[in-house]
């Protein structure tokens, strides 16, 4: 037997990487250019440290040449001073040393010269004083020029940031407007079986909030993970560069930092998925609630209701409480770290540049600044990584959630299908099996054959199959053996949309969508003429009411806010349905109540739409029933009798009693 390697799977993460991958290979260029800038920026933000301590090295040089080179010009004056002092003070052996002091003191005062003067020059030969006296005074144009320099970095960095995010933006924007193109495309290609196993809203919310959170990780969250990756090992290597002790000084207690970040992810992370959890526990909850609420009330059940709320609401705002505790511990502790590794860096720092023989205090005083600015570089690309790391888990799930539609089967369309024009003699069902789900058989050796124009009724008990031979007529699902041919063709061999447009199906529960009235009947001829649109009205008895409306035809409706009773839309969906002219109709009737004329207009819509044509009835109601040509009557999915009405009666089996029992009398 031939044995083939099953590959390895991939994980989740993994592929939602893959997935970003194949989105974004498109814009290397522009990646390319924002890495760029990425680096520009990174280089500029660590160096500017660096330029800081640098100028604060020449600020203290220029103070401590400035006062130098005062007390030098002071003290060559006081000696000049000194010397006629001297001659004329007369000294002798008698001459009192508080009197030379006295003289001392004035001299200096009328030069005014500060105690800090002296000091600076205490140490001098009376020669080194001379020269630099003579010297020219300290300047300020090296602390200038390098304040200039770190006015040029701070802006340069600005705007390479700034350059890099638009471009990122551009990049963003255009790949989610793709995705979202992606999916969309995606949805309609899916087969009906994904519609069945989904609700509106779990399809929904992969359009709006799965598409959001990648959205907003890739905006925000990945170029701000990139950047301060880039950031951290550009620190690292500078500050190893600039002065190996300060260097460790700095990052002595990060080892510690970072275990205690990972720990505090992990954690949040688990707190964060039990949240969504449970969220997703209530909205699943409310979602059942206000779907049933009619039925809640009707029960007296509310009180119940809120219980049931106030519990899953309950449990949302402890594990939100949990989450938001262990996200929130992350920048207060690395703010305790950084702070640390400030207080470490200036100790050390001070301790080791006194003792450092060769090193001036000048250099020493700008190298403990500049690490004091290194921890804060090297802190923060930490706390904004382990911030971002829960929006770009969102993005992960968010793209293996769209990973997972995107893996959905689509509808099987064949190449070169025949077209469907005529049915021109019958509808065959031959040996037909389904199951939704494996082993569990839904329609079991079904056989049913039509005439061209007869009507076939459909009846059964609840859950006994007649919505899924409808399924299957159309190719919602495709049968698992046996056959459902037109003409003698299977209709798997027929272009999907040609079937399609040729088999029209009335659903029991109709719907509208957003737009004019005329818009909803035309929905599956666009091109149809208004008298066409009235004509399959007046058929379907609904033109008087929609004529009462003051915008008659012109009407705006959606599902939700419509002027039409449940009868009414049924009637609307019926002429929809004519106005395409099928060649086959499916209809299911409706079961819900409707008042005694609506009743009596849907029994005539539907009689029209019947008339004539090769038709299919889930069949509730009697007078349907008895004008069908034929009657198939399933139970658990078997065909267990057929014939026309006045036979089942006459047979006196499962139909009579069915009949008896359940159907409406007239
Ligand atoms: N999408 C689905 N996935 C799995 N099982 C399904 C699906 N749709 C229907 N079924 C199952 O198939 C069986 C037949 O369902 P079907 O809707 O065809 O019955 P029905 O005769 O039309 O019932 P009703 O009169 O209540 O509409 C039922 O057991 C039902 O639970």
């Amino acid at each position: 037997m031939e044995s083939k390697k099953t590959p390895k799977k991939m994980s989740d993460t993994a592929r939602a990487i893959r997935f970003f991958y194949l989105y974004l290979k498109r814009y290397k260029l522009q990646f390319f250019v924002i890495m760029i800038f990425i680096v520009l920026a990174t280089w500029l933000q660590v160096i500017a440290p660096s330029l800081l301590g640098d100028a604060i090295t020449n600020i203290a040089t220029y103070v401590r040449d400035y006062f130098t080179h005062k007390g030098a010009t002071g003290m060559s004056k006081l000696l000049e001073g000194f010397q006629p002092m001297i001659s004329q003070a007369n000294l002798s052996g008698s001459t009192k040393f508080g009197d030379i002091f006295q003289m001392a003191h004035q001299t200096a005062s009328s030069l005014h010269l500060s105690g800090s003067e002296f000091n600076q020059i205490s140490g001098m030969t009376i020669d080194q004083v001379k020269t630099i006296a003579l010297s020219k005074p300290a300047s300020l144009g090296t602390f200038m020029n390098g304040m200039w320099q770190l006015l040029a970095v701070y802006v340069a960095t600005g705007l390479s940031m700034l350059i890099y995010t638009l471009l990122f933006s551009r990049i963003v924007a255009h790949s989610t407007n793709r995705m979202r193109k992606g999916l969309f495309g995606k949805l309609e290609r899916l087969t009906i079986s994904y519609f069945d196993r989904h609700q509106d809203g779990d399809i929904l919310a992969r359009f709006t909030s799965d598409l959001d959170n990648i959205q907003n990780t890739l905006n925000q969250a990945l170029v701000s993970v990139i950047s301060n990756a880039a950031v951290f090992v550009g620190v690292i290597i500078q500050m190893f560069n600039k002065d190996v002790n300060f260097a460790w000084l700095t990052v002595a207690v990060s080892p510690l930092a970072i275990i205690s970040a990972v720990i505090i992810i992990r954690q949040s992370k688990k707190a964060t998925d039990l949240q969504q959890e449970e969220v997703s526990q209530l909205n699943a909850y409310m979602d059942e609630k206000i779907s049933g609420q009619k039925a809640i009330i009707v029960e007296g059940l509310q009180e119940d209701s809120i219980n049931g709320f106030l519990e899953h609401n309950e449990k949302v705002k402890k594990r939100t409480f949990a989450a938001q505790a262990w996200s929130g511990m992350i920048f207060p502790l690395m703010n305790g770290f950084q702070l640390l590794s400030i207080a470490i860096v200036i100790f050390g720092g001070t301790a080791y540049v006194l003792n450092d023989n060769k090193m001036s205090l000048t250099v020493g005083l700008g190298l403990l600044v500049a690490f004091v600015q290194y921890v804060q570089s090297y802190y923060n690309p930490i706390m904004q990584i382990s911030s971002n790391f829960g929006q770009l888990q969102l993005a992960i799930t968010g793209a293996t959630r769209l990973n997972v539609m995107f893996d959905e089967p689509e509808e099987v369309r064949p190449e070169n299908g025949k077209q469907l024009d005529k049915i021109r003699n019958d509808v065959r069902i031959q040996n037909l099996d389904f199951e939704y789900l494996p082993g569990k058989p839904v329609l079991k050796n079904v056989n049913i054959d039509v005439k061209k124009g007869q009507m076939v009724a459909l009846v059964g008990p609840t859950g006994s199959g007649k919505t899924t031979v409808m399924n299957l007529m159309n190719r919602f699902y495709d049968v698992n053996s046996g056959s459902i041919k037109f003409d003698g063709t299977d209709i798997r061999a027929f272009d999907l949309d040609s079937l399609r447009s040729r088999v029209g199906i009335v659903l029991q529960e109709s719907v509208l969508f957003d737009g004019t009235i005329a818009d909803n009947i035309k929905f599956g001829k666009p091109d149809a003429t208004m008298d066409e649109i009235i004509t399959v009205a007046k058929i379907t008895h609904i033109h008087e009411f929609i004529d009462s409306l003051p915008n008659k035809y012109e009407t705006h409706v959606t599902d939700d806010e419509s002027v039409f009773s449940v009868g009414q839309k049924q009637q609307i969906s019926i002429a929809r349905t004519i106005l395409t002219n099928p060649e086959l109709l499916i209809l299911d009737e409706a079961t819900s109540n409707v008042d005694t004329v609506t009743e009596q207009q849907i029994q005539w819509a539907m009689e029209a739409a019947i008339a004539g044509r090769t038709s299919f009835v889930i069949a509730h109601r009697l007078k349907t029933i008895l004008n069908a040509d034929k009657i198939v009557v399933l139970k658990d999915g078997e065909v267990i009798e057929e014939g026309t009405h006045h036979d089942l009666v006459a047979q006196n089996g499962f139909y009579a009693e069915l009949y008896h029992n359940q159907f409406v009398f007239e």
